[in-house]
């Protein structure tokens, strides 16, 4: 069945304005200015649970949102370069991960309206980089897959897919390549002892470095439950300049996957919180209630 056209409208968008990368950064690949030691501006982003759940189970792909959020997620979309999520949300989900909003003729950059209110807000034909954090390429994209049709009917774009795997299929980068995509090779931090080796991590500073070096100015990150758990981790929410969740009034119970960082402790043994938000934007919509912070320093 067809999706009903999303719209976001007007005076939404301007609370979230404080939260979202400057409009300036918003560039072509071609107007990008090659800065290779920078990063791009990072906003991560999801939906929860009143029990910090995600999804019902890792494979099981949940609808938390309601219309109002969801068209907020793909307001966001429309106001980033890139959109991340791990490989475990690929395959589970087999996301679309473009920007279904209501196109219109004007960009986001022009006033609004006189009358007419409720005015709803314009988006650029502009859509984000899908970028998939996939080590040993376990996602098995074929051109059936949501987002290889999207970028096919031009309704979207073709993955960036970051792995450590050293010589890809060929049939899987032609396919990438054909539409547009590309295997973005990246070293992974050195094995940890306990580590089992196929379970190494890159650093995701070397990940937003590699996402820069494309020119890709901004990206969401949308999940999963690893990827955002390691994002709030103490070791790496100093890479991230927003924080966007959208709560539902819904709980998934036991054996969902849920948003729980590492616990931080201190040399002397003592337990504190992870990480915090402040300047702080509650904004509802429809029954759900969106969250907008910058993590506390
Ligand atoms: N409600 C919401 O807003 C959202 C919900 N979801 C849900 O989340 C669930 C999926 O979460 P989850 O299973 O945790 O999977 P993730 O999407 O977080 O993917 C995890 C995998 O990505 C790879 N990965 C992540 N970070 C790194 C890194 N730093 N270095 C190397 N590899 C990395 C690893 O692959 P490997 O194992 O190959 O090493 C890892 O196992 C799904 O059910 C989905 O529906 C997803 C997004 C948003
Ligand atoms: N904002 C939000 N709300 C939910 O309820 C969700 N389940 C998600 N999931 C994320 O959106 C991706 C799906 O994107 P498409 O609609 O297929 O384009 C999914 O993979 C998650 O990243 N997000």
């Amino acid at each position: 069945m067809a999706e009903v056209p999303l719209t976001f409208p007007y005076d939404e968008a301007q609370r979230l304005e404080p939260h979202l990368p400057p409009l300036s950064t918003r560039l072509t690949n071609s107007q990008a200015t090659e800065e290779p030691s920078s990063l791009p501006f990072v906003t991560l982003t999801f939906a929860t649970s009143l029990d910090s759940a995600l999804s019902l189970g890792p494979g099981i792909r949940t609808a938390l949102s309601g219309p109002g959020s969801k068209a907020m997620t793909h307001y966001l979309r429309s106001r980033h370069d890139a959109i991340c999520v791990g490989v475990g949300t690929a395959i589970a989900d087999n996301p679309g991960l473009n920007c279904r909003l209501a196109a219109a003729d004007q960009s986001l950059d022009s006033s609004p309206p006189k009358g007419g209110l409720p005015f709803e807000t314009a988006v650029t034909t502009r859509q984000p980089r899908p970028i998939v954090i996939d080590p040993m390429l376990r996602w098995d994209f074929t051109s059936a897959s949501k987002v290889m049709q999207l970028a096919r009917a031009g309704k979207g774009l073709a993955p960036y897919i970051i792995t450590a795997v050293p010589e890809p299929p060929a049939a899987k980068e032609k396919l990438l390549n054909e539409l547009g995509g590309k295997i973005i090779p990246l070293s992974q931090l050195p094995a940890e002892s306990s580590t089992e080796p196929s379970r190494r991590r890159f650093d995701w500073r070397a990940i937003l470095a590699a996402v820069h070096d494309e020119g890709l100015h901004s990206i969401m990150i949308e999940g999963g439950g690893e990827v955002i758990n390691s994002l709030l981790s103490s070791d790496n929410s100093e890479l991230l300049d927003s924080v966007i969740v959208t709560l539902a009034p819904t709980w998934l119970g036991q054996g969902s996957v849920f948003v729980s960082p590492p616990r931080k402790t201190g040399a002397d043994g003592q337990s504190s919180a992870v990480a915090r938000l402040t300047n702080t934007t509650w904004i509802p919509l429809g029954e759900d209630v969106v969250l907008c912070g910058k993590i506390a320093r």
